[in-house]
């Protein structure tokens, strides 16, 4: 495979510190309501100069969300978002991400047209300095581990303790078992994905019956925060996670968090599952 992770049609690219958020353009990230179109009123992502307005395709959207893929550098962060948007899979040679990338995708929910902004990090420790100042505005996080990688799954606590410090205390956090296809390969066992869901008093929103094709092989999904950005970084997940996918959440406000269980709307039968009004 050959890709480069550089600037894209519907997205871009942040390599330097210099382009980092301020003050006015966080604040206009925060999760809106607008009224249609538009564009220029799209939640701006950093940073705003150099590359095409997040706005710049027309898209009309109702609500927008900012979601951001964290996690060592492999773990498939890339490959999720990619499929996600263009339902491509990047399979072959592994080309690292350089900064920071995005890609906006607007959903069509029951009637209601969800913008998602989707920050793609790059795993190298040399970005983190790049990629914690996006941490603040995001409304959920996906935090992505190899299920052939125990040093992904291990480090996990550490991406936990960075998310601690950078992120919303509020903020949605999924944890990702990426690559459940590999099952010759794996090393991390599903039980062990849980039981660290667990131990970060998790809630259980999704699991079992799970039919969308894109989440065959899915083991389970958890959640807690804000249950609409939840819903939404979960279909980043359904869409994007061909392979199967752990979903969970961590409401880092929230230690006394009790496990509950709830299942998809039983009209969530294809790949695009329409969410519970909430
Ligand atoms: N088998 C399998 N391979 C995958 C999957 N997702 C990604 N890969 C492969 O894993 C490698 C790394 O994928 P990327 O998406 O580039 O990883 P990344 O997390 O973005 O890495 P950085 O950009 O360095 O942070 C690539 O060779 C992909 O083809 C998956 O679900 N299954």
């Amino acid at each position: 495979m050959s890709r480069k992770k550089t600037p894209k049609n519907k997205g871009g690219s942040v390599p330097a510190a210099s382009t980092l958020p301020t003050a006015a353009n966080r604040s206009r990230l925060a999760c809106s309501r607008t009224a249609r179109p538009g564009p220029e009123a799209l939640p701006k992502g950093p940073p705003q100069s150099g590359r095409p307005s997040l706005g710049g395709t027309g898209d009309f959207y109702d609500v927008a969300f900012k979601v951001m893929l964290v996690g060592d550098s492999g773990v498939g962060k890339t490959c999720l978002l990619v499929r996600f948007k263009d339902g491509a899979f990047l399979a072959g040679t592994f080309i690292s991400t350089v900064g920071i990338d995005f890609r906006n995708k607007v959903l069509d929910v029951d009637g209601t047209k969800v913008k998602l902004q989707i920050w793609d990090t790059a795993g190298q420790e040399r970005f983190r300095s790049v990629t914690h100042a996006y941490y603040r505005d995001a409304h959920a996080l996906l935090l992505l581990y190899d299920i052939t990688n125990k040093d992904s799954f291990d480090n996990i606590q550490a991406w936990l303790t960075e998310i601690q410090e950078y992120a919303q205390q509020d903020v949605v956090l999924m944890l990702l078992g990426n690559k459940v296809d590999s099952t010759q390969e794996r090393v991390v066992k599903r039980e062990d994905g849980e039981k660290l869901a667990k131990a970060m008093k998790l809630r259980r929103l999704l699991m079992r019956s799970i039919v969308i094709p894109a989440l065959q092989g899915a083991e389970t999904a958890i959640y807690k925060g804000s249950q609409r950005a939840a819903l939404q970084a979960a279909r980043v997940c359904q869409e994007g996670g061909s392979r199967g996918l752990m979903l969970s959440t961590l409401n880092l406000a929230d230690t006394s968090s009790t496990l509950e269980e709830a299942t998809l709307p039983r009209s969530c039968t294809g790949n695009l599952c329409p969410l519970p009004r909430l």
